[in-house]
């Protein structure tokens, strides 16, 4: 069974002007609550601004300085409020392993292990999201060529595997500082995340 649009309800974002409608989706096989937020009419334009985002209600929600997802969530909703987009949330708390696990993934690394090695001890892969879903939501939207607004180059070939032409990689902003500083670095050493990180944070431990 197919992804099927379910409800795009307009919900007026505080500060923006651009017209916001929350989509909702009937068939993900993962049973969850995933959800497209769109900016103006991306449907009109060649290749629109697309934002895959991870939930993380630490940062999303509270700003946690331990990674940067609230501020690259903030990002992608003042480029769309100018320029039309889409932000697909994704309910993947944690790289998928959950809230709870992620805070327990926290507590490992405070005990000297990075964000990888961490999620491996509590018996996890080292990130355990699906990007079908949002495969599964642009393509419900008719979005089949899209910017991809992410440093993450895993989820770029996921999206070319699944057949949805990337014309631009757009990297978001860095947003570094002293207690994401090791989580950055792990992600571009392992995962060949593109930040470009300055040179005090390259000096710090992975975590
Ligand atoms: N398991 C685990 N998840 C984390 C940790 N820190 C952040 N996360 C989760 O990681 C997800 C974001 O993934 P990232 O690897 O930071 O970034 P990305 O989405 O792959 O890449 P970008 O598109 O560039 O943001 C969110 O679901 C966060 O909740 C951590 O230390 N452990
Ligand atoms: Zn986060």
């Amino acid at each position: 069974m197919p992804v099927t649009l379910r409800t795009s309800v307009p919900i007026p974002l505080t500060d923006q002007a651009i017209a916001t409608h929350f989509v909702s989706f009937s068939g993900f096989s993962d049973g969850k609550e995933h959800i497209a937020i769109i900016y103006g009419a991306p449907e009109e334009q060649d290749t629109p601004l697309v934002r895959i985002h991870s939930e993380c209600l630490t940062g999303d929600v509270f700003g946690s300085q331990r990674c940067d997802c609230g501020e690259q969530l903030q990002e992608a909703q003042r480029l769309m409020a100018v320029q039309g987009g889409v932000v697909l949330y994704l309910r993947q708390e944690g790289r998928g392993i959950g809230l709870y696990n992620k805070l327990d993934a926290y507590d490992l690394q405070d005990q000297g292990m990075d964000t990888y090695q961490a999620n491996e001890q509590l018996g996890f892969d080292h990130d355990q999201r699906n990007f079908a879903p949002a495969v599964e939501m642009l393509v419900a939207l008719g979005l089949k060529r899209i910017r991809l607004l992410s440093n993450n180059p895993h989820k770029a070939d996921e999206l070319l595997a699944a057949g949805i032409e990337i014309s631009e990689r757009v990297d978001t902003g860095v947003y570094v500082n002293q207690h994401n500083a090791g989580y950055l670095k792990a992600k571009v050493d392992q995962q060949a995340h593109r930040i470009k990180l300055p040179i005090s944070a390259k000096s710090v431990d992975s975590q």
